[in-house]
């Protein structure tokens, strides 16, 4: 299972991160969120990322002009379209910034069922997505709401790898070790306030998380080792 921690404004708190072995810290480009940072503050935060660990730039219906900015100015390795953006435009955009991309798609129990959500997530991978990002809809908020969809809704079928975000913390991330996802996103369950991370609650995430890295693993033995 794969970890990414989301909404990172301190330095420091990229830094543990980077010592927890998370694999992706997620800056967030979206001004009215409490976790936006500015392009200044992102490439300080970004410069401090080790080799090996990702740095995705989240954004919400960004103008094309403006993630050229954001590339220009700030490195990181894969974009997360947080907003309406539909397959199309994030393949445009994506492809403009040669990068690849992630969909967030926001769960909503009255409208979704594992059909439907399999099927929105089969138009993003025939428009080139690497991944798709489930989280849960909030009439209000297009992420970082802290609330859990009902994972129910997730299909077990899925053309692309699932990143299961939406409500996670310490506690509950242990019960979706069995679901059919690829990796966890989280980003208030690892707060101390919005933006700011806490380094106890981040540990205990990875302990949860990682503790049983090799217990799940899917892959078999290649045949052509010898013992
Ligand atoms: O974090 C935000 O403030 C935010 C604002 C607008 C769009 C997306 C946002 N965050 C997206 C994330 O990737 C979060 O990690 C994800 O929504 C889960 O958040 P949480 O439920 O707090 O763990």
């Amino acid at each position: 299972m794969h970890v990414k921690f989301c909404g990172f404004t301190q330095l420091s708190d990229v830094q543990t991160a980077a010592q927890l072995g998370a694999d992706a810290v997620g800056l967030v480009f979206y001004p009215p969120s409490p976790r936006a940072v500015t392009l200044v503050q992102a490439k300080t935060l970004s410069a401090s990322v080790p080799a090996f660990m990702s740095v995705v730039a989240l954004v919400v219906n960004m103008h094309q002009d403006e993630l050229i900015e954001l590339v220009n100015t700030v490195s990181f390795d894969i974009i997360q379209f947080h907003g309406d953006e539909t397959p199309e435009q994030c393949q445009q955009l994506a492809s403009s910034i040669n990068k690849r991309w992630i969909k967030a798609l926001r769960i909503n129990a009255e409208q979704h069922t594992p059909d439907s959500v399999r099927a929105q997530i089969d138009k993003f991978a025939a428009a080139g997505a690497s991944s798709i990002l489930l989280d849960a809809y909030h009439p209000a908020a297009y992420g970082g709401t802290g609330q859990r969809f009902d994972w129910n809704l997730i299909p077990q079928d899925s053309s692309l790898p699932i990143i299961l975000a939406g409500g996670l913390d310490a506690e509950n991330v242990a019960a979706t070790l069995d679901l059919p996802i690829y990796a966890v996103d989280v980003s208030g369950g690892i707060e101390k306030d919005k933006g700011k991370k806490d380094a106890a609650k981040m540990r205990a995430f990875m302990k949860a998380v990682k503790r049983d890295r090799w217990q799940n693993a899917t892959l078999s033995e290649p045949s052509n080792l010898s013992s």
